[in-house]
């Protein structure tokens, strides 16, 4: 099996504080991976050394078999951080432009329009992204992350602060895509709808996998989702 995403005896340690313990997972080219885990359990940082912007002290990281720092794996990465920080002195359509070139993207307005449609940014299109809403600093760093079509997409809360027609919007704009996902959530409707197969981490390892059927079935009859996940976190403290 070919995988997209992978992590081996992944160490990372903040100070004396361990934040990442021998952590190993794969993620297969094509699945739909949800990332969950208790508050502290590491997913943030997991996103981070995937997507390059950190480094991992021990172990290895791979995306579709390039360390995520290089050339080539920043092509096919997409990454949405848990709190985007598009450059706050440039305009919306500034920001994606700027990024759609220095990504190497062919027509750079042109995708900057085409995101500008599809996000529904068209009225903030002149606005600095440091006065946006923080749901609309959202959809610009949503529409950052998925502009090159990336074969590999890390999303960290990618619904964080939008608002219900917006979340439906992105869903159905990301269910759209065919990339490989890793999506780090505490909202169980998104794992449900957008992934298949469920990593859970805790204290920095990984403690459970399994799909998204294997997780409902370990649930009493008509047990809500979050219940049974409540419930597997709290055994696997
Ligand atoms: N820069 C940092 N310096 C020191 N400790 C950090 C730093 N970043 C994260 N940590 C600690 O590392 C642990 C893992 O953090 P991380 O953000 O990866 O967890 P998380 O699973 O994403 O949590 P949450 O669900 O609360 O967002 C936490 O205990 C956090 O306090």
């Amino acid at each position: 099996m070919e995988y997209c995403i992978e992590a081996r005896n992944v160490v990372k340690r903040y100070g004396s504080f361990l934040a990442l313990n021998n952590l190993s997972f794969t993620v297969p080219c094509g699945g739909k991976y949800a990332l969950l885990g208790p508050n502290g359990a590491g997913k943030s940082t997991t996103m981070k050394i995937l997507s390059g912007l950190m480094k991992p002290d021990l172990g290895e990281v791979k995306v579709m078999g390039y360390p995520p720092d290089s050339t080539e794996a920043r092509r096919l990465l997409g990454y949405l951080p848990e709190d985007p920080l598009p450059y706050r002195n440039l305009t919306v359509r500034e920001n994606l432009e700027y990024i759609a070139t220095l990504r190497g993207l062919e027509n750079p307005r042109e995708v900057a329009e085409k995101m500008i449609s599809l996000l529904e940014l068209e009225q903030y299109q002149g606005v600095l992204a440091g006065k946006l809403s923080r749901g609309n600093q959202q959809k610009l760093a949503i529409a950052l992350a998925i502009m090159h079509n990336p074969k590999v997409l890390l999303l960290d809360e990618p619904l964080n602060y939008l608002d219900i027609p917006t979340q439906e919007k992105v869903i159905s704009l990301l269910k759209g895509m065919d990339s490989t996902f890793l999506i780090s959530t505490h909202i169980m409707s998104i794992a449900l709808r957008l992934t298949d197969y469920v990593l859970v981490i805790s204290k920095g390892s990984l403690v459970w996998q399994g799909s998204i059927q294997q997780l409902k079935a370990m649930g009493r009859e008509d047990e809500p989702i979050e219940s049974v996940v409540a419930r597997l976190m709290t055994e696997l403290k």
